[in-house]
């Protein structure tokens, strides 16, 4: 008995219930191993552990079941197990399980007592009995167990009411969704946390960086070499977001410019137009029967030159005039006007300077202007005054009228909005000219032997016209 006891006790899916102290000590009780639902003052337990029945059990339950002893298969089994003397006082059986339930008497014949009132019936159950307890017997009647003349064991089979199994059907249902929900919160704040871990390395990346204002930016900086930000923020961006408007009022080639445009564009003559903006020098430069190939870094004003100069033998391509993407000695002239001003290191002017000579052939003529330090204010339609050499000029960006668009490009971080004239305030970066200071620069930074064939002062800028004269 004691061994058959340890053997069920230890089944993961029983619940071994000893007799609690004041009991046993009146050898009221007995043991119990119960598996499936089980009650436990009066609530119902291991519901969702239905299928928890030894196999040995099982085959008893079914064969009940099959004997019609039991309406349905029963789920549940109490194993009880008397030592002599032990009784069960009158009780009823929990109205969670099912009528009729059954109990199988095993090892010693035993009587049980039934009584309703003042109505009182005892039956013998003998070993390897069923007794099938159902209808008034179950609920209208109570039923125990006198004290027991022998050791003895019962095996109840119960299974849980409909409505119960229902209820913890959907309990189960219910809590199996929490779970899974639970699970997903879990998971999906793990991903989170990757997530913000990862974003968080690759800003810490970026801004180790020095930080690019925009793609095309950051991929001119790659192909480019370094870019002062302020250049990319007040050149760059400011021609990127006012290319309509800049386009709208400046459509003509100065006349000393249109003169030596007109000169060198010779038939059969490739000019470079290095930094050519609005393509406003093309006409002047093509209209003899040369070739042009022109370079920008603002796209805005490539599109605008790509489009003013259909028909033209006018070729335009986004590229930074410190670094050109030609071949040495290729050009029979070069033009760079109002380019070099907007260039905001000597290292870097000295570069544009350079590379305009390289890609010119031996006699190849270059023109350079660049905005100058000494406005002559009675020639000069700007009218500025400028302070120091690096300056910030405002260009005002009007928010109106027929060169304006709303959809173009953005305007650059720094722009302010200047209500009283409609119009969005850009600065655009510029380095001025003190008076020999742009021919000096042609003469230090061509990297070979030119000749200066004028310097002259036109249009508030400084100009130098230079032969070269060896490669
Ligand atoms: O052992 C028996 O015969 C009856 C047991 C019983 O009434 C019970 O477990 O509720
Ligand atoms: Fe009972």
């Amino acid at each position: 008995m004691e061994r058959l006891r340890l053997r069920l006790a230890t089944s993961s899916s029983s619940s071994y219930t000893p007799i609690p102290a004041p009991f046993a000590e009146r050898q009221q009780s007995r043991v119990m191993l119960q598996f499936g639902a089980y009650t436990n003052a009066n609530r119902v337990e291991n519901a969702s552990r239905l299928e928890g029945m030894p196999a040995s059990l099982e085959a008893v339950g079914s064969r009940l079941a099959r004997a019609g002893v039991l309406d349905a298969t029963p789920d549940s089994c109490c194993v009880n197990l008397y030592e002599r003397g032990q009784w069960i006082p009158p009780h009823r059986d929990n109205p969670k399980f099912e009528r009729p339930f059954a109990t199988v008497s095993l090892r010693s014949a035993q009587r049980v007592a039934f009584e309703n009132g003042s109505r009182r019936v005892s039956i013998v159950l003998g070993v390897g009995s069923a007794l099938r307890v159902g209808g008034e017997a179950a609920d209208a009647w109570l039923h125990s167990v006198p004290p027991v003349l022998d050791a003895r064991i019962s095996l109840t089979f119960r299974r849980l009411s409909a409505p119960t199994r229902e209820k913890f059907r959907a309990i189960d249902t219910a809590s199996a969704e929490r779970k899974a929900a639970k699970a997903i919160r879990k998971r999906e704040a793990r991903q989170a946390k990757r997530l913000a871990k990862l974003e968080a390395s690759d800003v810490k990346k970026q801004s180790s960086r020095s930080a690019p204002l925009d793609l095309v930016a950051a991929e001119k900086k790659a192909s480019n070499g370094y870019v002062p930000e302020v250049e990319i923020e007040h050149v760059w961006r400011v021609y990127d977001a006012i290319a309509p408007q800049w386009h709208g009022t400046r459509y003509k080639a100065w006349p000393r410019v249109a003169a030596f445009a007109k000169e060198v564009g010779v038939v059969g003559a490739v000019v470079a137009d290095i930094g050519c903006g609005n393509a406003k020098n093309a006409r002047a430069i093509c209209q003899g029967g040369a070739t042009c190939v022109a370079c920008d870094v603002s796209r805005p004003l490539l599109e605008i030159a790509a489009r003013e100069t259909k028909g033209l033998a006018y070729e335009c391509l986004d590229a930074d005039a410190t670094r050109l993407p030609w071949r040495s000695g290729v050009f029979d002239a070069a033009l760079s006007i109002a380019v070099l001003h907007h260039v905001s290191t000597l290292c870097r002017r000295r570069a544009m300077v350079r590379e305009t000579f390289r890609v010119l052939r031996v006699e190849g003529r270059a023109l350079f202007y660049a905005w100058a330090y000494e406005q002559r204010e009675f020639e000069a339609r700007s009218g500025h005054r400028f302070e120091s050499a690096d300056v910030l000029v405002p260009f005002h960006f009007r928010r109106h009228g027929e060169y304006y668009d709303p959809d173009a490009s953005a305007v650059p971080d720094h722009a302010k909005v200047d209500e009283a004239k409609n119009a969005l305030v850009l600065q655009r970066y510029c380095h001025v000219f003190r008076e020999d200071e742009l021919a000096n620069l042609v003469l230090d930074a061509a990297g070979t032997p030119v000749r200066i064939d004028a310097a002259y002062y036109d249009q508030g800028n400084w100009a130098v016209a230079a032969t070269k004269l060896a490669s």
